[in-house]
Order: C-alpha cells, then sequence, then structure tokens
C-alpha cells in the first residue's frame, strides 16, 4: 500500500502478468508514487507500460491484435493489478483465453462489456515515437480524441459505437443497392434516420470538449517549444455545415454512386497549423514531438479536471527524446505539481535517479532483465 493515499488519488498498486509478451510469470508491487523502470534495450520495460495500460483500456497501446499480446508459442494470457481509487480498492483481472477470448473482471465480476471498463481506471501513455497523432491520417486523430472522450463521458463512447455500427449497415445498404440495381430508399432514410441521435450527441461532445482541449495543447506547445508561435488548431467537421438530415440528403447521390458513406462524424479532423503551413507537412521532428507531448499533457489535463483526479501516466522512453532540460521541466511537470502515478522507463539507471533525485522525488527503481 502506498503510504500517502489520498482520498481523490487513483493508484495502481500491483501487477502480475503470467504468459504475457516477453514474460512467462513476473509480479511487480509500486510502493511509491514514482516509479523508474530500467534495463536494456528489448528487456521488456514498454511491455510493462503496456500490461497496465492494458489493465486500463482493455486493449494495447501498442498492439493492434490481442494475440500478439500472448508468450511466444503458448495459449493464452492474463494480467492482474491492484488498483485503489479514492480508497476503495479494485482487483482487476484480464485473461485472454485459449480460444482468444478476452474476459476482463473487477473484484472478480465479470465485466459483461468491455465499454463499461473503459474510464474507470484512467490512464495516459506517452510514446515520443508514436508522431503518428499528429503526422498520420484524420483517423489516427479521431482515434485520439475517441479514446480520451469515452474515459471522460460513458455516453460519448455508447453513442460512437452506434453510430458505427449503423455506419457499417448504411455502407452495406450502399453496396447491395449498387450491386443488386435495388431502389431501397426506404430503409436507407431508416438508417439515416437512426444514426441523427448518435451522430448529433458526437458532434456536440467533440465541439465542447475539443474548444477545451486545442487551447489547452495550444498553450502547452508553445510552452514546450519555447517560442511564441502562431499556432492554430481547429475541429473541422462536416455537420458543421449543417444538421445529420441535411447533410446526409445533400450527399445521397455521391454515396449512392460511390458506394458509401461520403460524410459524417467519421471523417472529422483537427487541423493544425503553424505561421500559416500545415503542421503535419511541414513541422520539424522536434516539433512532431513537442506537438505529441502538447497532445498528452493536454489529455492528461481534461482527464484529470473531468474525473477529479491524476490519471496514471505511462512515460515510455522519454529522456531519449528530450533534452535534459526539458525533461527536467515535463518531470516537475507531472510529478510534482500533479499528485498522481507516474511510471517511466530509461535505459540508463542512473540518469532517471539523479533527475527524481534533482526534483527531490522519492521513487522506486525496477529493473527489467532477460
Ligand atoms: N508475444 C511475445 N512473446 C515473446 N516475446 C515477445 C512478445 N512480444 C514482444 N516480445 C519481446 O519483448 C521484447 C521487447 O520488449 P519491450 O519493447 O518492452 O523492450 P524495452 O525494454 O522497452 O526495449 P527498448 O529499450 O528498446 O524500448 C522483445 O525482445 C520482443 O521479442
Amino acid at each position: 500500500m502506498w503510504k500517502y493515499i489520498a482520498a481523490n488519488l487513483l493508484s495502481l498498486q500491483n501487477i502480475s502478468v503470467f504468459q504475457y509478451k516477453n514474460y512467462l510469470g513476473q509480479s511487480w508491487t509500486f510502493p511509491e508514487r514514482v516509479t523508474g523502470i530500467t534495463g536494456r534495450n528489448g528487456t521488456g520495460k514498454t511491455n510493462l507500460l503496456d500490461a497496465i495500460y492494458f489493465l486500463c483500456f482493455t486493449k494495447s497501446y501498442f498492439q493492434k491484435s490481442d494475440a500478439q499480446l500472448v508468450y511466444g508459442g503458448a495459449q493464452g494470457m492474463r494480467i492482474s493489478g491492484r488498483f485503489v481509487r479514492q480508497e476503495e480498492t479494485y482487483d482487476v483481472s484480464a485473461v485472454i483465453r485459449e480460444n482468444g477470448k478476452k474476459e476482463f473482471r473487477v473484484n472478480e465480476m465479470p465485466c459483461e462489456k468491455m465499454a463499461d471498463h473503459i474510464g474507470q481506471f484512467p490512464a495516459v501513455m506517452v510514446a515520443p515515437d508514436d508522431v503518428q497523432i499528429i503526422t498520420g491520417g484524420s483517423e489516427e486523430r479521431r482515434r485520439f480524441m475517441d479514446a480520451l472522450f469515452s474515459q471522460v463521458d460513458h455516453d460519448y463512447l455508447v453513442h460512437l459505437m452506434t453510430y458505427n455500427r449503423l455506419l457499417q449497415q448504411r455502407n452495406s445498404l450502399l453496396k447491395q443497392m449498387a450491386e443488386q440495381r435495388s431502389r431501397q430508399f426506404e430503409l436507407l432514410s431508416i438508417i439515416d434516420e437512426q444514426m441523427n441521435s448518435p451522430a448529433s450527441y458526437v458532434f456536440e461532445k467533440r465541439t465542447l470538449y475539443l474548444r477545451q482541449l486545442l487551447e489547452e495543447i495550444t498553450t502547452r506547445y508553445i510552452k514546450i517549444a519555447g517560442e511564441q508561435y502562431d499556432l492554430r488548431m481547429q475541429y473541422e467537421s462536416p455537420m458543421q455545415q449543417g444538421d445529420w438530415q441535411s447533410l446526409l440528403r445533400r450527399n445521397r447521390d455521391r454515396d449512392i454512386a460511390s458506394q458509401r458513406t461520403t460524410s459524417g462524424i467519421h471523417r472529422d479532423d483537427i487541423s493544425i497549423s503553424l505561421e500559416d503551413k500545415m503542421f503535419r507537412q511541414t513541422a520539424s521532428q522536434g516539433q512532431r514531438k513537442s506537438m505529441l507531448f502538447a497532445f498528452r499533457l493536454a489529455e492528461f489535463s481534461l482527464l484529470k479536471e473531468k474525473k477529479g483526479f491524476a490519471p496514471i501516466l505511462l512515460l515510455d522512453d522519454v529522456f531519449e527524446k528530450l533534452d535534459q532540460q526539458r525533461m527536467q521541466n515535463l518531470l516537475y511537470e507531472v510529478c510534482v505539481l500533479n499528485d498522481g502515478q507516474v511510471l517511466v522507463t530509461d535505459t540508463h539507471p542512473d540518469r532517471i535517479g539523479e533527475s527524481f533525485s534533482a526534483l527531490g522525488l522519492p521513487y522506486q527503481s525496477i529493473e527489467t532483465s532477460r
């Protein structure tokens, strides 16, 4: 147990893994609020952070398929951990069965829907190589928004899932109409009508949360990059041009011709420009990294504000990617100005130790080895 559990905190006390990635079986306890995980390359530092992420999100941050999480050649895996949230204890266990089925339990109670688990134990992963949010296509930024807003607002996730299911149905119907040369306009109108409420809900919430989030990202970026830039960020959605029904009416002929839904919240994006140029095309490597940190710290702040306690912060390999001063600033911000749990990986035990000591932070050191 932590020495200083406060009423408003979330903490992970321990974690055990079995047949997970490079670990056949291992357990760790986290007696301090700050943990440094050190070890040579490829020894499983990131895997440990990802196991924590998995317990919080029901999926890996890095791997798309659950099968990749199972120790090579083994059948099934298990991760379990004890969280304390606002003085209540929660034993969370995740199992991937031999047949690939995933099961989550909280205090022995099975989670009927994975979606119900999301947001219970909020966490933020900062993996500096993962700049796709900034450089990738719009789906990356939607994924970022959805992961964040789903943790803040459970109804957001429910409406988003409904929208995605109906979108698939609509696209199948459009395809069928083209293949069979059928005119199933009535059925199309029914689906359009059903999509109205989830589309409008998601659009409204994105508008609301992004207003705050984009402002926070902008401020953070200027602070991290250390210069005064003309940075502009904007939420872009086809729904800004009109309500759902009129949007679909306008695009119906085009949808039928292209056999898919060409407009909707599944096309939303966040546009970023720096000095009037498109950020993802012109920004330097360093600027992209700064932007990624700005996104993640803003995500951390929003979660903290909406939940009333800090999410667990997982910092992977940040020492390699930031200079000494920036690193100290970041650690000061997340470990000293915030009271949440922080786990940091690094290949150099001395470097990590010196950084925490300089900030006067008691910390626990974990070493991974082959
Ligand atoms: N399903 C799996 N079964 C067995 N080993 C795996 C599996 N998935 C990943 N690994 C192993 O895990 C190791 C990578 O672990 P991880 O990425 O956590 O290392 P790291 O300590 O963070 O390294 P770095 O310092 O390079 O980032 C690799 O050796 C990889 O082969």
